[in-house]
């Protein structure tokens, strides 16, 4: 078929749930274009992606691998993105600068939802897509057709059959393509070759031809006419709605192969290589100011602790030459990627993915142009929040400052991570989205920083308080060698409402305790109260100085702020303490399936069911809203995931503190106590 070579270079991104094949797939592309002589594969470990120590430890794609080839005289390069949902902001982080998104997925109609997230972002970001059934080796008695209606059922837009199965001795050995009309036979490892139209497959094939194109004509009144009017519709026409409709994201076309055994690569690639859109349509989606003469748009940072900073970024528009200005900054080196190993190039021209050098104020999201940075795109996808954390400690103490200065590297590598020192517990908490999300930082942490650490559970940020009040007197006296030192107070101590906080009043008459040595009975109780009788910090008390004495000579702020803690010690313990635990309220969401068993959850947890609803915008989804205690937060994503086939997730905030009695209670103190003891 005629086509008008499109010269500049595209971009494709493969995503889609973990272990579907993508890094298979590229591997697959890489060889089926000669850009590669021998194939790898990822269970010897020797794919072009996935050759990090991290990925080839877990055998996963942890981040987004970056090859190019050319296919009949057009450079493509390829985004394979990490499939697992705890990596999921690094991927659409690609997805954001690519021209179209292959879907790989396996046959798995049982667990079509776990696309939902995936065609949603999408379309939300009107990204034009393609689903590639890929394993169908393994297929068995299924039918192409049957995982396509499942899939349907999570995607708002029409999935549109391409091809149909031959299936021989129940496997499938080969497509008939359903605009062309042709047929083909797969060969392991060799390009298909063609064959006759199976007479057995006539019917199904015309019968799947026909939904084909009222499928396009959806969109298409000319074409509708023609089909309601009997007349057979010109192949080059079929194709070029196919290809305004992906662009425009109407439609997604579905094929299918096996990347491990090559098959049905060269047919993805056709369908690329004719109906992919190019880098000017997608700088169009992507927003991208008419009036930069340059444009790039970094997806991805690196910072390699030798080569220094690295900036993944897509060409929009123009051409980014070495040692050039872009986005304020010097470009220093631009290399063309092939997984790990980089190629140098003097410039590269729009469309291009390469790794620019040295750009130290470029960020994930930015968008770099002649003019200077824009900064993070307006369309750039939210951060995630944070669902799973880890107090992390560096094995050897010597290692505690280090361990600040990488882990902000890994959070501008990977933004989906965040660094939060909290100043209940002292503690620094790496926070990101899923046990796995912070085993690789860790992993990085040693490999790359050469930092080796820890992580355990975050400690709750209890609190305590009193139920009731007393009054109490103190005396503080020493008399050693000259100076002596001498204070003595009177005070009442009172419970106040949750979310009251402290409050000190001074009830001094007559000068018994002088002016100047009030301020230090208040910090006295206040550095008390940082730790009370239960071993946690105070709140929600009233402390009244009603009276006392003082020496001319011997007292001091020291004497009466000693004096002071001196009464709380004595004080607290008798006003019945009362361990307060933080509440959050967390808004969980999930396909509506799953509803109840979040609500088992919830109820298991402790957790108190405020309702649900709908999901607003997510169709066939609900988010349960619901009080939980902190405490039962941990882990709470990963029972959550393994209960909805991995796509669950939540978010949270504070909400209050609620007293916490029984077994539970004395459980943290009991921990509380030997913490401190080991400090
Ligand atoms: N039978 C069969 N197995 C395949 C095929 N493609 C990939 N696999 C296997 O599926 C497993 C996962 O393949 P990968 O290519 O690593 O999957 P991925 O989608 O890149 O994985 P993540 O990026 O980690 O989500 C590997 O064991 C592959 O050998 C295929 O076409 N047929």
């Amino acid at each position: 078929m005629p086509h008008t070579q499109i010269q500049t270079a595209r971009c494709a991104a493969l995503v889609g749930p973990y272990l579907s094949g993508k890094t298979s797939l590229l591997e697959s592309l890489l060889s089926a274009t000669g850009a590669t002589t021998r194939k790898g594969s990822v269970r010897d470990g020797n794919a072009v992606g996935d050759s990090s120590p991290e990925a080839k430890a877990r055998q996963m794609s942890v981040e987004v691998n970056v090859a190019s080839f050319e296919f009949l005289g057009e450079r493509w390069s390829v985004l394979d993105c990490p499939g697992s949902v705890e990596l999921a902001c690094e991927t659409q982080s690609a997805l954001m600068v690519a021209d179209v998104a292959v879907i790989v997925a396996e046959a798995a109609p049982e667990k079509a939802v776990l696309l939902a997230p995936l065609f949603k972002f999408l379309d939300d970001n009107r990204i034009p897509h393609l689903l590639f059934i890929n394993k169908v080796d393994s297929l068995g008695d299924l039918r192409v057709r049957d995982v396509v209606q499942a899939y349907q059922a999570v995607s708002a837009r029409k999935l549109v059959l391409r091809e149909v199965p031959i299936r021989e001795g129940g496997k499938i050995t080969g497509f008939v393509d359903l605009v062309s009309e042709r047929a083909w036979h797969f060969n392991p490892h060799k390009p298909s070759n063609l064959v006759q139209i199976p007479d057995s497959l006539k019917d199904r094939e015309h019968e799947a031809r026909q939904e084909m194109l009222e499928a396009v004509a959806d969109y298409d009144d000319a074409l509708l006419e023609k089909l309601l009017e009997d007349v057979a519709p010109d192949t080059q026409e079929v194709y070029d709605r196919l290809a305004s409709e992906l662009a425009d994201d109407l439609i997604v076309p579905v094929f299918f192969g096996s990347a491990e055994n090559d098959n049905g690569i060269r047919r993805l690639l056709k369908a690329l290589r004719h109906e992919g859109p190019d880098v000017a349509t997608s700088a169009e989606r992507a927003d991208i100011p008419a009036d930069a003469t340059v444009a790039a748009q970094v997806f991805k940072t690196l910072n390699g602790s030798h080569a220094g900073k690295i900036s993944l970024a897509r060409v929009w528009r123009g051409t980014v030459n070495d040692g050039m200005t872009l986005g304020g900054e010097r470009v220093s080196g631009v290399f063309r990627m092939m997984g790990h190993n980089q190629e140098k190039l003097s410039q590269a021209a729009a469309g291009e993915v390469v790794a620019l050098g040295r750009l130290d104020k470029a960020a994930t999201g930015d968008l770099l142009t002649d003019k200077g940075n824009a900064g993070r795109s307006a369309l750039w996808p939210e951060l995630p929040p944070p669902v799973f954390g880890l107090a992390l400690h560096a094995q050897n103490r010597n290692d505690e400052v280090k361990l600040t200065a990488a882990i902000q590297k890994l959070v501008e590598e990977d933004p989906s991570l965040r660094l939060d020192q909290s100043t209940d517990t002292g503690e620094l908490v790496l926070w990101g989205q899923g046990d796995i999300h912070l085993q690789i930082a860790m992993d990085r942490l040693r490999n790359k920083f050469n930092v080796s650490v820890k992580g355990a559970p975050p400690q709750v940020p209890y609190r305590e308080s009193i139920r009731k009040g007393t009054s109490h007197h103190a005396r503080y006296k020493r008399q050693t060698g000259g100076h002596g030192q001498f204070a003595d107070i009177h005070v009442e101590v009172k419970p106040l409402p949750r979310g009251a906080g402290f409050q000190f009043e001074d009830g001094i008459v007559g000068g018994v305790v002088p002016r100047q040595f009030i301020p230090a009975v208040e910090n006295g109780v206040r550095d008390y109260a940082v730790r009370g009788p239960l071993g946690f910090p105070v709140v929600d008390f009233a402390v009244k100085l009603t009276g006392g004495q003082f020496h001319a000579v011997d007292s001091s702020e020291m004497a009466f702020k000693t004096v002071a803690r001196q009464a709380m010690t004595e004080a607290l313990p008798a006003c019945e303490p009362v361990l307060l635990e933080p509440i959050l309220t967390v808004s969980i969401a999930v396909p509506s399936d799953f509803t109840s068993k979040v609500q088992r959850l919830v109820s298991g947890r402790r957790g108190q069911i405020l309702g649900y609803d709908a999901r607003p915008g997510w169709q066939g989804w609900d988010e349960v809203k619901a009080y939980l205690p902190q405490a039962e937060i941990h882990d709470l994503i990963v029972e959550l995931r393994s209960l909805s086939l991995g796509v669950g997730t939540f978010t949270w905030s504070f909400e209050r503190l609620q007293e916490l009695t029984g077994k539970a209670a004395d459980k943290a103190v009991e921990i509380r106590k030997e913490t401190l003891a080991a400090q």
